[in-house]
């Protein structure tokens, strides 16, 4: 077993943006072609109801590139101001030959990584083409990665953050590469916004639709429990839908279960020309994660780690 260095160490230095970010657009569009070469079934949770919490499993294999793996990821709903993680991650890579395990992973940064580098990708695709303002809901790991992903990716005039503890906001502005408008409610941060991460562990909705402005892009990674929300009806209706998988989305989302919303297209649809990119319209990308985001990412870790020994 190769294991992962000091937590963090390996992923952090070796999850180059760019190879990221191009290697995901790439399995994200093969997904959605639904070809032999990708197996990946819904995420299996099994829930932990007396912890309030949940074990995921999120197997995949990538035939093409001979990527066997599969994470397992703990989730929790937290009191607020517990010092407890909320999502807690483990990522085996297997030699796919002998179904060995090559390596362990720790999930966090790989986690953090590919999951701002997919909602960088609905963002490229689907935010207005002049977009200016960015705002980040929530101030936790999500948020702190789509800031790092997004600040590197795109050029804003603004970045704003909003968080229900005051504080948190305060030290994610702090600790930040550049500056960030820390705002007192969400309905001032999203106002006039071109582009809103939701990265919060909401599950009634914070989001609404009537706050968001015309053409805005909506990247949501939270609520990814079937009676968790954290966009209102009138957004998701409002919105033209994407999700990364219309399965998942199917089986997780709270905001596309309870709302009704019609699902326009996969992101990966996009990416492969089969949908289009309605990016003058009010978009929402809801993001639940998938097995093969962390296959890609895991893959890419294992192979520079591997060329330093
Ligand atoms: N889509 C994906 O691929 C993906 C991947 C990882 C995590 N997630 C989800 O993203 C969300 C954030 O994950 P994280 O790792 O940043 O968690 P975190 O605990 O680091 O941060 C959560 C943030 O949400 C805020 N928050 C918690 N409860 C809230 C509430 N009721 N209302 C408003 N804000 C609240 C917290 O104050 C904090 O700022 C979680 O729901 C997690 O399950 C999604
Ligand atoms: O895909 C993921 O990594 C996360 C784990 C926590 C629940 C939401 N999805």
């Amino acid at each position: 077993l190769k294991r992962c260095r000091k937590k963090g160490e390996v992923s952090v230095t070796h999850l180059k943006r760019y190879s990221l970010i191009s290697r995901l657009e790439a399995v994200m569009g093969e997904f959605s072609q639904r070809g032999a070469g990708l197996v990946q079934p819904v995420r299996s949770v099994v829930p932990l109801q007396k912890h309030g919490g949940f074990l995921g499993l999120m197997p995949a294999y990538l035939a093409h590139e001979d990527i066997l793996c599969t994470k397992m990821v703990a989730f929790y709903q937290r009191e607020q101001g517990s010092s407890l993680p909320t999502t807690q991650a483990t990522v085996l890579l297997f030699d796919p030959v002998s179904g060995v395990v090559s390596a362990v992973m720790d999930g966090e940064v790989i986690t953090a990584r590919r999951t701002a580098a997919v909602s960088a990708i609905s963002a490229k695709l689907l935010m207005p083409r002049h977009a200016e303002i960015l705002c980040l809901l929530g101030s936790g790991h999500q948020a702190v990665s789509h800031y790092e992903v997004f600040t590197q990716a795109f050029t804003f005039k603004e970045v704003r953050v909003w968080s229900r503890s005051k504080e948190r906001a305060e030290e994610f502005a702090r600790a930040a590469g550049g500056p960030v408008t820390v705002c007192p409610s969400v309905k001032e941060a999203v106002e006039g916004a071109d582009v809103i991460v939701t990265a919060t562990n909401a599950s009634e909705p914070l989001l609404f639709g009537k706050w968001v402005k015309s053409g805005a892009h909506v990247a949501a990674v939270g609520a990814c429990r079937p009676d968790w929300r954290e966009l209102d009806d009138d957004l998701m209706r409002d919105a033209v839908v994407y999700v990364d998988s219309r399965e998942g989305a199917a089986a997780e989302s709270g905001d596309v279960i309870l709302s009704g919303a019609e699902v326009f297209a996969e992101l990966g649809e996009m990416i492969n020309g089969s949908m289009p990119a309605q990016r003058d319209k009010t978009t929402v990308f809801k993001s639940l994660g998938m097995g093969i985001q962390d296959a890609v990412s895991a893959k890419l870790v294992y192979d520079k780690w591997k060329s330093q020994q």
